[in-house]
């Protein structure tokens, strides 16, 4: 057998290598790959596989769209559109089944790990490792068994100049053209493009263009900057634009960026023209800042609440028409619920219906944030008001949510100081910065969220009385989905959200009869992670079978539950008596088993998930 190394392609091309390639052929035979074929690798398991989508899913949802366009484009190339995570495991593979078929037979496929070091040289492992975009024709693969492959690849970065994923178009060898990738990289620009209008909402956000027709579109360059001005987060396109790349990030001010005076502001410049340091002509399309995030144009707004458009049942749309009154009226709302039965989601829908929906809206997680930074999150600080604070303070969540929707979640976590602190900024509807005398007011509408009974927690002096009653005027419980009156309306609404309506993919009736029939202890985050990877493992006209459900919903429900609550209730018991032991302080009950306060707190969301009576 022939052993692959990079010196002998070029031989048997007698053809020039790119650099990328040669890059990748040196890294593999550095890693001692060797041989027509890669060693066999085990794909994930389909419960693994679902923790991975699970992991990724923002990432997964923001593709979904592309992936659409990007499955016709290759299905017309008798190719497949192809998105993994930023380990490199396939999360999705779509396209013309003919090929799937072949492209299955060497694993190229949902579940499998496509790294360069197991792999060889390929699309998704060289994006990898090279981090930009690249096309790997069919023999410059490592391994001969995959020289059936054109891949055109690259990277999905976040705003931060992370890799967020890998979109890969694969079609059959000698049939894949450069415009394959420029499609490829269209929709990598839609997708990191949403990112900006989803998570800049409150930031100075400058959208640049040499060609002002650009402007507003996914072409365009974004650069954000926070209060300090200093450049946060960018698209590659913006880096480009100044001629800098991701490590200016954190570094660079507006100031240093741009032909301006020191103490000019971003907004200034909207809508007119702007010189970069290097003297480049660009056309500003406008900052935004405090205002809500801006539709792009031509796109369907995809923001995380209207990704799945939620499923309600009559007596929750009633809730919700009250909820919103009570909230118009300037009363806080608090929504209680077991973990991932969509309180989150319900406060979005709430804001989305309000008044103040062009406002923003703000959740802040009490339980993860660190116990002793969280007053300074909250209320701000000004400058030097403690050791490690950013040079000019923070202005603090409390007045990002201005004119907005302020969701606490988890706020029976929050610790009895910032509870005090809270109360006062609600009575008197301003706030006090740490280390400030002065008092800036606040608008906001308050939305508490938690799984916990705050009865309760008043009981065993967790939290305030005064508190409470300043908040819980109006309750909306949020009932788990196996009180769901419709069980199996509701899955099949669902799984038609997670096909994009698409007819080809059906449940056989008795895998529908299965999942309504299971009780959800994960709710709608379990229902919808389950649907996503049958989706992902279905195929177009098959009916999924019940043989593709996870273990735990074929297991007998009786068998299964005795089993995982007896666990449960060990679990509990043992995270009840190191919260006894130390006052109910969750950091300190934390660090007496030895685990973070994270991890304390996500034991204690699954252990007391599987005891509803708790929530009633
Ligand atoms: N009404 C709904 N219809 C359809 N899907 C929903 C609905 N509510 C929530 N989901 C799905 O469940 C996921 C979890 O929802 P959400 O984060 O709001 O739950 P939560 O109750 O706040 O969870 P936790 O208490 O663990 O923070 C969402 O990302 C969404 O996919």
């Amino acid at each position: 057998m022939k052993k692959a190394t990079a010196s002998g392609a070029i031989q048997d091309r007698g053809a020039v290598q790119p650099d990328h390639i040669r890059r990748s052929w040196s890294r593999c035979e550095a890693s001692g790959l060797e041989g027509e074929a890669p060693p066999r690798i085990e794909p994930l398991t389909s419960h693994e596989l679902r923790s991975r989508i699970e992991q990724s899913e923002e990432l997964y949802r923001r593709c979904r769209p592309e992936l659409e366009t990007l499955r016709r484009v290759a299905v017309s190339g008798e190719g497949v559109a192809i998105v993994a995570d930023p380990l490199g495991v396939v999360l999705d593979c779509v396209g013309a089944e003919d090929f799937a078929r072949r492209a299955n037979q060497v694993s190229l496929s949902p579940g499998s790990l496509w790294t360069e070091q197991l792999r060889g040289t390929n699309g998704i492992g060289a994006v990898l490792m090279e981090l930009k975009p690249l096309v790997v024709r069919g023999s410059e693969h490592f391994f001969a068994t995959n020289r059936f492959l054109d891949c055109a690849a690259a990277p999905i970065m976040t705003p931060y100049g992370s890799v967020a994923g890998v979109l890969n178009v694969s079609a059959p060898a000698s049939t894949t053209s450069a415009y394959a990738l420029g499609l490829v990289e269209l929709a990598i620009d839609q997708i990191e493009h949403r990112q900006f209008a989803e998570v800049f909402a409150h930031h100075q956000v400058v959208r640049l263009h040499a060609d002002p027709q650009l402007l507003g579109t996914a072409r365009e360059g974004v650069l954000v900057f926070n209060d300090d001005l200093r450049l946060v987060a960018a698209n590659r396109h913006g880096l480009a634009l100044v001629d800098i790349d991701w490590k200016a990030l954190g570094g660079r001010s507006f100031g240093e960026l741009f032909d301006v005076s020191p103490e000019d502001e971003p907004g200034r410049y909207a809508g007119r023209e702007l010189r970069s340091w290097r003297g480049r002509r660009l056309h500003s399309g406008g900052q935004e800042k405090a205002s809500p995030a801006r539709p792009l144009a031509g796109l369907p707004r995809f923001s995380r609440a209207s990704l799945t458009t939620p499923i309600y049942d009559e007596a929750t749309r009633a809730d919700i028409e009250r909820a919103r009154k009570v909230m118009e009226s300037g009363l806080p709302v608090v929504v209680t619920g077991e973990t991932g039965c969509g309180k989150e989601v319900f406060a979005r829908h709430l804001h989305a219906l309000s008044s103040r929906a062009l406002c923003p809206f703000v959740a802040v997680n009490c339980a993860a944030l660190p116990e002793s930074l969280i007053e300074a999150e909250l209320f701000g600080y000004v400058e030097g008001a403690f050791t490690g604070a950013l040079k000019k303070g923070a202005k603090g969540l409390l007045r990002e949510a201005d004119g907005g929707v302020l969701l606490l979640d988890e706020i029976g976590d929050m610790p009895l100081p910032a509870q005090a602190r809270l109360l006062r900024a609600l009575q008197e509807r301003e706030v006090t910065p740490l280390g400030c005398s002065k008092a800036v007011p606040v608008d906001f509408a308050l939305i508490c969220a938690t799984h916990l009974k705050l009865e309760d927690l008043v009981a065993s002096g967790r939290f305030r009385r005064d508190l409470f009653y300043r908040i819980s005027q109006f309750h909306v419980r949020l009932k788990p989905i196996r009180e769901h009156p419709q069980l199996a309306r509701v899955v099949s609404n669902l799984w038609s959200q997670t096909t994009s309506e698409d007819p080809e993919y059906r449940l056989a009736p008795e895998t529908l009869g299965r999942l309504s029939g299971y009780d959800w202890p994960g709710n709608f985050r379990q229902l919808a992670g389950v649907l996503r990877t049958l989706f992902v493992l279905a195929e177009r006209s098959v009916e999924v079978p019940c043989s593709a459900l996870p273990v735990e919903i074929l297991s007998t429900p009786a068998e299964l539950r005795n089993e995982s609550s007896d666990l449960q209730s060990k679990t509990r018991l043992i995270l009840q008596d190191a919260l006894d032991r130390h006052g109910g302080n969750i950091s300190r009950a934390a660090r007496s088993l030895g685990v973070s306060r994270g991890t304390f707190y996500r034991r204690l969301l699954q252990a007391q998930s599987v005891a509803p009576s708790e929530m009633d």
